[in-house]
């Protein structure tokens, strides 16, 4: 009831909620983001085991964000995420070069269900304050998105988690790509 008068306010005064589930390899950058975004500040944080959930509100949404831990033993947990959710962001450490294949199969198996296939993708290329980081354009190639996603809303922007550049940028991409019904 509570919930059903709020989304009925939210549509007269043009606010929206909506699930965003943050995913990629450990060491990606997620949670980093995640505080970067909710607290502006930059939390050391240890290797998430589980998932943190916080809401970011931007631009009249309410971005729900679960940021769910990257290590190869915690990644089978993953799709009990995946229902409801309304954009996946997939954070990739674009200065771990040696396992950028390991990320595209990670993201390619994320994609290939069923319950992930309406689902809007933004790739944050992370890390980009680093000397030895793949520019965005480089990630978006080596993962093929273009070729491989033909009836997927999708977007590679490059982030830097430390300063905060990207991150509004991608907030902004997701919701002006999500339907505002
Ligand atoms: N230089 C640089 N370091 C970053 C950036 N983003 C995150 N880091 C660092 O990368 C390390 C890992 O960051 P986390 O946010 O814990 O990574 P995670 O993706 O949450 O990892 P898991 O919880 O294991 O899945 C930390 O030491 C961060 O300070 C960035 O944009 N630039
Ligand atoms: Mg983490």
């Amino acid at each position: 009831m509570g919930s059903s008068i709020s989304k009925t306010l939210g549509k007269l005064f043009g606010s929206r909620e909506m699930k965003i589930l943050m995913l990629g390899l450990d060491n990606a950058g997620k949670t980093t983001i995640l505080y970067k975004l909710k607290l502006n500040k930059i939390k050391t944080s240890t290797p998430t085991v589980g998932f943190n959930v916080e809401t970011v509100s931007y631009k009249n949404v309410k971005f729900n964000m679960w940021d769910v831990g990257g290590q190869e033993r915690l990644r089978p947990l993953w799709r009990h995420y995946f229902p409801a959710t309304t954009a996946l962001i997939f954070v990739i450490d674009s200065s771990d070069t040696e396992r950028l294949n390991e990320a595209k199969e990670e993201l390619y198996s994320i994609i290939s269900e069923k319950e992930m296939e309406n689902v809007v993708l933004l790739v944050w290329a992370n890390k980009q304050d680093l000397k030895n980081a793949m520019k965005p354009q480089e990630v978006s190639d080596f993962l093929q998105l273009s070729e491989n996603l033909k009836n997927q809303l999708w977007c590679v922007i490059g982030s830097n988690a430390l300063s905060g550049q990207g991150l509004l940028e991608g907030l902004s991409w997701i919701s002006n790509n999500t339907s505002k019904k």
